[in-house]
């Protein structure tokens, strides 16, 4: 991709155009004399890369053929398909006219989507104000920026792109994405989040659209954990499309070809690991909204030779619990007398579910489980739960054996059990005993409803990515839960995926039940003064925290201990009295607080285990010998804050 050789290939075939007309009267003729030829004299630009497309002289946008693209170092910085300005037009009026319609089936807010053009555009134009103003009104922009409103972005992603943000990587470069990576203009780079776009939310495969989603996952790197906006990158992996109606699509940006697979597919990811860690080899991957049936191989492929992690496999549910015994975490151990410690953002909504029965976190294990959804997110949860289980039952093989029998899986074939025909391996753990069911009155495929209503479980917990999935039936059925204050967990995403609604849940199973659910909603009024308390259980809290922590930890990969001290703080975070209000997760308003504190935690576990290289000034040595408190200080002290700095010229 040598500049160079690019340019003289351009000026070579213009030259060859030339000839031709030349030597063929007749195009001459159709030529409209010399004004076309004029026409393809080159302009001249003294710039290069992101600059070009960010000047309104210059910039065309999706329109840059391949070898422009090569000569003025812009490959990767666009979709990959190529459009002709008929299209762009057809595209940006297309999307003008649908404006009122998104607005219609979008989230509740009817203004969302504008919204979001507003601030997308001022991130374009001011990264500073844009980060002061989410910062400031984080309660009210999150959702729009992030979820839920982002989801709706990411369906309109090609009506709604204008200036791109991010690389792309595509099937068709391969071989290429080692000299591509260098076409981002930043020297640093500490915060990746990639998507292959094939599972964005609960909304399915939307290709290369979902680069959204990790421009939204970076704000909240910059508004709650201070990565320094200069140093983020949302990349999406382009390898294809299984969405019928975008391969049919005129205007979609991504390729239109179907997804690669098998070594195919794992060399285009090895590839852009290989060229991104190469350029940036302090670097963090978060791995965004990969089909379940990559997710887990891709982290086991990766997760011992880079800084990388998948925020909804393993921040969500599944961490593979260590044997804490000789190391707790005091802060928790104090607060929660549970000995043991916990994984993930469910599992602390879990045991914030259990204390708000006013009972100790040690009960656990005697919950009564039922979730709906055995995806990459339900099997992350599950395995987690019973780990966090088997462990306070004494950690020992009766234990997780009794611990599996707490929960009952339903996914779109109803109850799984061992009879169930050609069964995932990652559900077969969880797959009820026939004989068992049969006492219990239940059977293979039995529908959601019934189980609630055999089981009578003292938590349901929904990540099916099916909205409405808790009908009336189900919820009425959980009337009958043996608990005392029964937990609902609609934690499918965006809004139009929950399970179902606070209200929906208040008003059929009862004032007193804890809610939570992925997306936002508002409180319930319950009259009387009550309150029905409506939680947002979201990867949030945690991803921001982990990505800080590791990265001023200089730790060399997360490991599983840090991941889980990052769980513990979190669940940690809540006091008795918020807990017994049914307030189990923080509001967003805290979300900066809580992510000092998360990242101080993965600070202090990096350093306990020994793999802490330090970051900057702060070699490993001066690590180690920082107290609790001065590694909150320090942790506060590295945090970007959204304020102009003084600007001086300097030639280069
Ligand atoms: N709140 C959070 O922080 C968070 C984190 C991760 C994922 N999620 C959400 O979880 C959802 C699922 O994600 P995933 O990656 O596991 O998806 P997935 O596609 O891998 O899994 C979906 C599962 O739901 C099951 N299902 C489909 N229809 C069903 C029905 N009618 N009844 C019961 N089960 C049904 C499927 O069989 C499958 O097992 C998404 O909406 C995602 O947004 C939320
Ligand atoms: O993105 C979110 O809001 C949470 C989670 O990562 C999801 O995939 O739903
Ligand atoms: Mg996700």
């Amino acid at each position: 991709m040598s500049n160079v050789s690019n340019q003289i290939r351009a000026s070579s075939s213009l030259i060859k155009r030339f000839k031709q007309r030349m030597t063929n009267p007749a195009a001459l003729v159709q030529s409209r004399s010399f004004t076309t030829l004029e026409g393809h004299r080159p302009t001249i630009v003294h710039k290069r890369s992101l600059d070009i497309l960010h000047d309104p002289w210059f910039n065309k946008g999706t329109a840059f053929s391949m070898t422009e693209r090569d000569r003025l170092d812009l490959r990767g910085l666009l979709p990959p398909n190529v459009m002709s300005s008929e299209q762009q037009i057809q595209r940006f009026m297309a999307d003008l006219k649908r404006l009122q319609v998104q607005a219609r089936d979008g989230p509740s807010d009817p203004n969302a989507l504008a919204k979001w053009r507003i601030l997308n555009r001022l991130h374009d134009r001011n990264e500073t104000m844009y980060f002061k103003v989410l910062i400031a009104n984080i309660e009210e922009y999150a959702p729009i920026v992030y979820t839920p409103t982002v989801g709706l972005a990411c369906q309109n992603y090609s009506g709604l792109f204008r200036r791109p943000r991010g690389m792309y990587f595509s099937a068709e470069d391969r071989g290429e994405m080692m000299s591509m990576v260098y076409n981002w203009p930043a020297e640093q780079v500490d915060m990746i989040v990639v998507t292959d776009g094939s599972r964005i939310l609960g909304l399915g495969d939307l290709g290369v659209q979902g680069i959204g989603i990790t421009i939204g996952k970076l704000d909240l790197y910059v508004a709650a954990a201070g990565i320094n906006p200069q140093r983020v990158l949302p990349v999406m992996i382009d390898v294809g499309t299984n969405n019928e109606k975008l391969l049919k699509d005129p205007l979609y940006l991504g390729l239109q070809e179907h997804r690669l697979d098998g070594d195919e597919y794992i060399a285009v990811i090895d590839e852009f690991m290989e060229a991104v860690f190469t350029r940036w080899p302090h670097v963090i991957v978060q791995f965004e909204d990969f089909q379940s049936k990559w997710a887990f191989k891709l982290l086991q492929r990766y997760r011992n030779a880079y800084r990388m992690f998948n925020d909804d496999v393993q921040v969500y549910g599944n961490l593979e619990v260590r044997n804490r015994s000789n190391r707790k975490s005091k802060r928790f151990d104090e607060r929660h007398t549970c000995k043991k410690g916990t994984a993930g953002v469910a599992i602390a909504g879990l045991l914030g579910a259990v204390r708000a029965q006013g009972r100790p976190m040690i009960d656990f294990p005697k919950q009564k489980i039922v979730v709906a959804g055995a995806g990459s997110a339900g099997i992350g949860v599950l395995n987690a739960a019973r780990k966090t289980m088997a462990r306070m039952l004494g950690n020992n093989e009766s234990a997780f054996e009794s611990a599996g029998r707490q929960f009952w899986v339903v996914d779109a074939k109803g109850l799984i059990t061992e009879q169930r025909e050609n069964i995932d391996p990652q559900a077969l753990p969880f797959a009820r005993k026939v004989k068992e069911a049969s006492h219990q009155g239940l059977w293979e495929g039995a529908s959601l409803a019934e189980v609630v209503r055999e089981v009578k479980p003292d938590v349901l917990l929904g990540l099916s990515a099916v909205g409405g999935l808790f009908s009336k039936e189900v919820l009425e059925a959980l009337k009958g839960s043996t608990s005392t204050r029964p937990a609902i967990f609609a934690m499918s995403n965006p809004t139009k995926n929950a399970e179902c609604t606070p209200e929906e849940a208040f008003s059929i199973v009862g004032d007193n039940i804890i809610f939570a659910s992925g997306s936002p909603f508002k409180d319930v009024d319950l009259g009387n003064g009550h309150i029905g308390h409506c939680n947002q259980g979201n990867n949030m809290y945690l991803f921001p925290g982990i990505g800080l922590g590791t990265l001023l930890s200089g730790s060399r990969i997360i490991s599983d201990g840090m991941l889980q001290a990052a769980a513990e703080c979190l669940a940690a975070y809540m006091t008795e009295e918020e807990v017994l209000k049914g307030i189990i997760y923080p509001s967003t308003s805290r979300i900066r607080d809580i992510t000092k504190e998360v990242a101080a935690a993965v600070v202090k576990e990096a350093i306990e285990e020994d793999l802490a290289e330090g970051y900057r000034e702060m070699d490993a040595r001066e690590l180690r010998k920082l107290s609790q408190e001065e590694i909150e200080e320090y942790v506060k002290n590295n945090m970007w804050s959204p304020d102009y700095p003084t600007l001086v010229y300097k030639k280069d």
